[in-house]
C-alpha cells in the first residue's frame, strides 16, 4: 500500500515539474519570436553543405562563409559546385569541394573517408540537395521515384551515420535539415513523402540525440514554401497567390540562417505554413480538401508537371 502510494506521489511530482518544463518552453518560445534571439558564433567551425551547386546550396555556402566558417561543399554537378568554391573563396574562408552522387550509400560513405582524412572534423552538416521527379505516379518511371526517396530522404541518413561520431565525440555540432512545408502536409506529387520521410528522421534523430544528453549537439529543421528558384517552375496556387507568393531564395537562406543561428528546432517558411500544417492535424480529412480546392492547392503542381513533360518531350531533363 505505501509502496503504491510512493509511485502514486513520485508520478505527481514528475507531472509538475513536467507542467513547469512545458510553460518554460512556451514562454521562451514565444520570447525568441517576440525577442531577437542570440545567435551562435560559428566562426572557423567546418561546414558542409549538400547539393551546394544548387541555388539554395550557393546561397547557403555565402552566408556560412560570411560568418567565417570553412566549407565542404558537395555536389554532384562539379562545375555548379566549383562556381560555389569560387564566390565563397573570394569571402576569404577555405573551402574544398567534392563530386558526390548521395543517390548512393557507398559513395557518401567514400567521400566522408576522404573529408576527414583530407579536412578534419565537419561541425556543422547542412543537408540540402534535394530532387523532384514530378510525373504523375503511373507516369514516373521507377528509378525516378527511387531517387527522390534515395537524395531527399536516405540520404540524411547516410550522412549523419558519416559525421555524426566526430560531432558524438565532442558533445558539440549541428545537423541541418532542409526539407519542405511538402514534408509537414502534402499535395500531389512524388516529392512529399520523401520530405515527409526527412521530417521524421530529422524528429527521430533530435529525440535521440535527447535522450542520450548530447545536448551539445543541435538540429534545425527548415520548410520553405516555393522557393523562386526554378526547382518547382510552373507550380502555383489559385489567383490568391498574391497572398502567398514564392518566396525569394536569399529571404528563403537568410531566414534560415538565423533559425540555425539561433539553435532554434524549426522554422516553417514563411510563418504561415504552420496553417495548413495544423490544419492537416486538426481537420477531418475532408474539411482539408475543401481548403486545398479553395486555394487550389489540390492540383497545384499540374502546370509543373506539365512543364517537365514538355521539357522531357525536348530532351532538356535529366533523368538520373
Ligand atoms: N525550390 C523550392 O521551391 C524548394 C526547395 N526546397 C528544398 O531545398 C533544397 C534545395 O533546393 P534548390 O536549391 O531549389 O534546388 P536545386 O535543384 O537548385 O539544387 C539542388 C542541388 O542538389 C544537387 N543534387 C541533386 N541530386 C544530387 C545527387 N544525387 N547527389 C548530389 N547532389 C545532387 C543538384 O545538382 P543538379 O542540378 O546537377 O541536379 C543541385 O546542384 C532541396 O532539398 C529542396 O527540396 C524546399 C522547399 C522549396
Ligand atoms: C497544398 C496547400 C497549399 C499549397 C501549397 C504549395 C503549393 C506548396 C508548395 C511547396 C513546395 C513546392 C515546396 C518545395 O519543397 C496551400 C495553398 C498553402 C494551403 C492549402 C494546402
Amino acid at each position: 500500500m505505501n509502496f503504491l502510494l510512493l509511485i502514486i506521489m513520485i508520478v505527481i511530482v514528475d507531472l509538475l515539474l513536467m507542467l513547469i518544463d512545458l510553460t518554460y518552453s512556451i514562454l521562451s518560445a514565444v520570447i525568441q519570436t517576440i525577442l531577437r534571439p542570440r545567435l551562435k558564433c560559428i566562426d572557423g567551425e567546418l561546414c558542409l553543405i549538400t547539393g551546394a551547386g544548387g541555388a539554395l546550396g550557393r546561397l547557403f555556402a555565402l552566408e556560412f562563409a560570411k560568418e567565417g566558417a570553412h566549407l565542404v561543399l558537395w555536389d554532384c554537378n562539379a562545375a555548379a559546385n566549383e562556381q560555389t568554391a569560387k564566390q565563397a573563396r573570394e569571402l576569404g574562408v577555405q573551402v574544398h569541394t567534392y563530386t558526390v552522387d548521395l543517390s548512393k550509400r557507398q559513395s557518401i560513405y567514400e567521400a566522408a573517408d576522404r573529408v576527414r582524412a583530407e579536412v578534419g572534423c565537419v561541425s556543422i552538416l547542412v543537408n540540402n540537395a534535394g530532387v523532384v521527379a514530378g510525373r504523375r505516379l503511373l507516369d514516373c518511371p521507377d528509378e525516378l521515384l527511387e531517387r527522390t526517396l534515395l537524395v531527399n530522404c536516405h540520404a540524411l541518413f547516410w550522412m549523419t551515420k558519416a559525421f555524426l561520431p566526430q560531432m558524438k565525440a565532442k558533445n558539440h555540432g549541428h545537423i541541418v535539415t532542409i526539407a519542405s512545408a511538402l514534408g509537414l502536409f502534402s499535395t500531389a506529387c512524388d516529392y512529399c513523402a520523401s520530405k515527409f520521410g526527412a521530417v521524421g528522421f530529422h524528429e527521430s534523430l533530435t529525440h535521440e540525440l535527447l535522450a542520450e544528453d548530447l545536448d551539445g549537439i543541435k538540429t534545425t529543421l527548415v520548410c520553405p514554401y516555393i522557393v523562386d528558384t526554378g526547382m518547382f517552375a510552373g507550380c502555383e496556387i489559385r489567383e490568391l497567390r498574391s497572398l502567398i507568393p514564392p518566396l525569394e531564395p536569399l529571404y528563403t537562406v537568410q531566414q534560415s540562417m538565423k533559425a540555425i543561428l539561433a539553435e532554434q528546432q524549426m522554422i516553417c517558411i514563411p510563418r504561415l505554413m504552420y496553417i495548413p500544417f495544423l490544419a492537416r492535424a486538426l481537420l477531418p480529412w475532408d474539411a482539408n480538401v475543401a481548403t486545398y480546392r479553395f486555394m487550389g492547392g489540390d492540383k497545384c503542381m499540374l502546370p509543373f508537371i506539365k512543364n517537365v513533360e514538355t521539357k522531357t518531350t525536348n530532351g532538356h531533363i535529366k533523368s538520373s
